[in-house]
């Protein structure tokens, strides 16, 4: 029986035992679910101040529409009052021609050295020998009739000389409107090197400017950084610019350019071909093809033949290879800034039978101006 009892009471123990153990370890659920608590962050050491400055404060982040943005399209000024503008670039020409030729003529005596001198001045200057052997026989005729002579009599006596000879009665407009709907088609032709591409720019910033829209044909295949050069001259004034592969037919880019034009429906297209002087058949055949191409689509209104004004008689050899084989209508005459040689005008012009309509006098965007005789004549001779 004690025995019986003895196991009894065991068996309680270990029920209550049991319990306890259960009751200890079925705790309430929210409390085990939770998070251990977090470890304790060790604290930085604080910066010194001026550290905290550059490295607290970070730049704003640039929406990547910013990083992208077009450049900025640049409204170029009209094409009016460039000349006056600019006379002061043809200081070189002032100095050596006009008044050259003005302290030459108003000495009191004027025998056959001085004559002969004026004839050098002439010749020096690149007013070519024919015009340069008109100008000493009028010169003489009215300095005969004239007598004696003032320093203004002298200067009108030039002055009106000189405009003979580049003849203020030829029609120097560039032709940039054609009739109807389509748009003006201008090719700009020229020996490389001799400022073609920078001109094509410019004359589009000009007519940008004359509030006219323009399209860029970039035909020098030949030299790939020629059509990237059109291409930023574009984008400045946002002028589209057609181009095609490196090499590519420059025909095909001409074509392609005037197409763009008419369905833009542009005022103006300009097209910058190449001008290797290789042969002159080569370059027939190119020019000739670019022109033919662009008469499937439109008339070719103006040729504008590009010349150095620095390479005196051997860029007018170029020249008259490129009238020999493209009808030029007009001279564009760059770099008269930089020469002493500013009777080329009138050489040019007779040589070639084509008027002077543009002048370039430097490097700057606007630096191409139209053409004015007497604004030219009187800046060769000063106030
Ligand atoms: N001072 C001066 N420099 C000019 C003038 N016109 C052009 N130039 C410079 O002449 C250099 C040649 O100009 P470009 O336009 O590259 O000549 P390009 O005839 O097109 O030559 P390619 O691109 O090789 O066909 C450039 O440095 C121009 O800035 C000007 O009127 N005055």
């Amino acid at each position: 029986m004690d025995g019986y009892i003895g196991i009894i009471a065991i068996i309680i123990v270990v029920i209550l035992l049991g319990i306890g153990t259960t009751a200890l370890l079925v705790r309430p659920r929210s409390k085990t679910t939770l998070p251990p608590p977090p470890a304790p962050t060790p604290q930085a050491p604080a910066p010194p101040v001026e550290e905290e400055v550059v490295e607290t404060v970070a730049p704003p982040a640039v929406p990547v529409e910013e990083l992208v943005k077009p450049p900025e399209v640049e409204v170029p000024p009209p094409s009016a009052g460039r000349m006056v503008r600019l006379r002061a670039r043809l200081a070189r020409s002032q100095t050596t021609l006009g008044r050259g030729l003005l302290e030459l003529l108003s000495r009191d005596r004027l025998d056959d050295d001085v004559w002969d001198e004026i004839e050098e001045t002439l010749i020096t200057a690149d007013v070519g020998v024919a015009p340069t052997r008109a100008m000493v026989e009028d010169l003489k005729t009215k300095v005969k009739v004239l007598g004696s002579r003032t320093p203004s009599e002298v200067r009108a006596l030039l002055r009106a000389e000189l405009l003979t000879q580049i003849d203020p009665g030829l029609d120097r407009t560039l032709h940039t409107s054609a009739p109807g709907e389509r748009p003006a088609v201008l090719l700009v032709v020229g020996v490389n090197g001799t400022g073609k591409t920078t001109t094509t720019g410019k004359l589009a910033r000009s007519l940008i400017g004359d509030g006219k829209t323009v399209v860029l044909g970039a035909a020098d295949t030949f030299r790939a950084a020629a059509a990237d050069q059109l291409q930023t001259w574009g984008d400045r004034v946002g002028a589209p610019v057609v181009r095609g592969p490196e090499a590519g037919d420059p025909a095909s880019v001409a074509f392609d350019a005037v197409a763009r034009g008419i369905a833009d429906k542009a005022d103006v297209v300009i097209v910058d071909t190449a001008g290797r002087l290789h042969t002159k058949t080569g370059l027939m055949d190119e020019l000739g093809k670019v022109k033919r191409v662009i008469e499937k689509k439109a008339q070719v209104d103006e040729v504008l033949l590009v010349l150095d004004a620095t390479t005196g008689q051997n860029g007018m050899r170029q020249a008259q290879v490129f009238g020999e084989v493209v009808n030029i209508t007009g001279i564009a005459l760059t770099k008269l800034d930089g020469t002493a040689k500013g009777g080329i005008v009138i050489s040019v012009q007779r040589e070639l039978g084509v008027p002077v309509k543009l002048v370039g006098l430097g490097e700057g965007p606007d630096d191409l101006a139209p053409f004015d005789p007497e604004v030219f004549v009187d800046a060769l001779l000063g106030d």
